[in-house]
């Protein structure tokens, strides 16, 4: 297929011309195995990547249903449709800097403690070779390990956290490892910046109101759906914004943020979240934010329909590639 990937023609002086996905034109997108966007896997670009594409199948933290280890592959296939050039953010996101697949991180499913350990050490070594992540779930507690790698080469980072839950709850049956618990373990550990915290998107029932106070104490900011509803976008992001300044920046989103009607594909459904078109367009409204890294959790395909689930994550990716690679290439200059 390298015969027929895109070429794009803006190289920077110095830094090797990014190599784009397989151009759809030419290669029907149905064909070949998916990477994430038909970009080239990082064996094929000399290991070398700007932005990794990583996928980290894992659901051995979750409360309800199982799936989320088909997650990533699933956002794969469904992101064969996207298009190279991004016009919400008018910006052609692989030809501004090298995006490639890494791959999967290979955890094991039987043993938690050992999983969080090899995210840690996999997305450490992705980022020392100086690659921000994009990392495809897999379960929310993959985050943990995510931000112990982002605060070791970061120190602290702002988190914008998208979800239908707080995911700062302290144990379920004793483990403190679950994907309802990265965020309280990453507070303790030191990894976030406790001045710009924020969920976005939380609804739904919750244990009592002590969650809501033991996660303002942490530092968290709520922006919930309804708030979205009511505030509208431009306000929201607005405020998000202002919190994060120019800190670096991790964004965590777990695909049930969404309403149901636009991600049933996931393990812990709630009624009254937001619309694709809401989760992309405050995102798009990131721009000159120093993002750092991102990751997509949660899609769980055996529930999803036609791809809903997985279509909407795969742009929600593409959004938050488009962002670090526009970062990047304003860095070069
Ligand atoms: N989907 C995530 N990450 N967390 C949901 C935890 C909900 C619960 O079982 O209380
Ligand atoms: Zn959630
Ligand atoms: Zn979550």
């Amino acid at each position: 297929m390298s015969s027929s990937e895109t070429t794009p023609s803006d190289s920077v002086d110095s830094v090797p011309t990014p190599r784009g996905p397989v151009d759809s034109s030419r290669v029907p997108r149905y064909a070949g195995p998916a990477t994430f966007a038909r970009l080239p896997r990082i064996d094929e670009t000399g290991g070398r990547a700007d932005v990794a594409v990583v996928g980290v199948p894992f659901d051995t933290g979750v409360s309800y249903r199982p799936g989320a280890r088909f997650g990533g592959n699933a956002v794969r296939e469904a992101s064969r449709l996207l298009r190279p050039y991004n016009p919400a953010q008018d910006a052609a996101p692989f030809a501004l800097a090298q995006v490639a697949d890494a791959g999967d991180i290979a955890v094991n499913p039987f043993d938690i403690n050992e999983a969080v350990e090899t995210v840690e050490e996999a997305a450490g070594s992705l980022l020392d070779t100086g690659a921000r992540l994009m990392t495809l779930g897999g379960d929310h507690t993959i985050a943990l390990p995510l931000l112990r790698a982002m605060a070791r080469k970061h120190g602290p980072v702002a988190l914008l956290h998208f979800d239908a839950h707080l995911d700062t709850w302290d144990t379920y049956f004793g483990a403190a490892y679950t994907h309802g618990t990265p965020f309280r373990r990453a507070v303790e550990e030191g990894l976030l910046d406790t001045s710009a915290l924020s969920h976005v998107g939380t609804r739904g029932p919750l244990y009592g109101k002590r969650d809501l106070d033991d996660d303002a104490k942490m530092g968290f900011g709520i922006v919930t759906s309804a708030d979205v509803m009511r505030r509208g976008v431009d306000e929201v992001t607005d405020q998000l914004r202002q919190r994060i300044g120019s800190r670096p920046l991790y964004v965590s989103v777990d695909i049930d943020v969404l309403d149901p009607a636009h991600a049933p594909g996931t393990g812990t459904p709630e009624a009254g979240g937001l619309t694709s078109r809401e989760l992309l367009e405050i995102l798009r409204g990131l721009s000159g934010c120093n993002l750092v890294s991102a990751d997509l959790v949660e899609v769980a395909p055996a529930y999803d329909h036609a791809e809903i689930t997985s279509v909407a994550a795969s742009h929600t990716a593409y959004e938050l590639t488009t962002l670090m690679t526009r970062q990047i290439a304003a860095a070069r200059g």
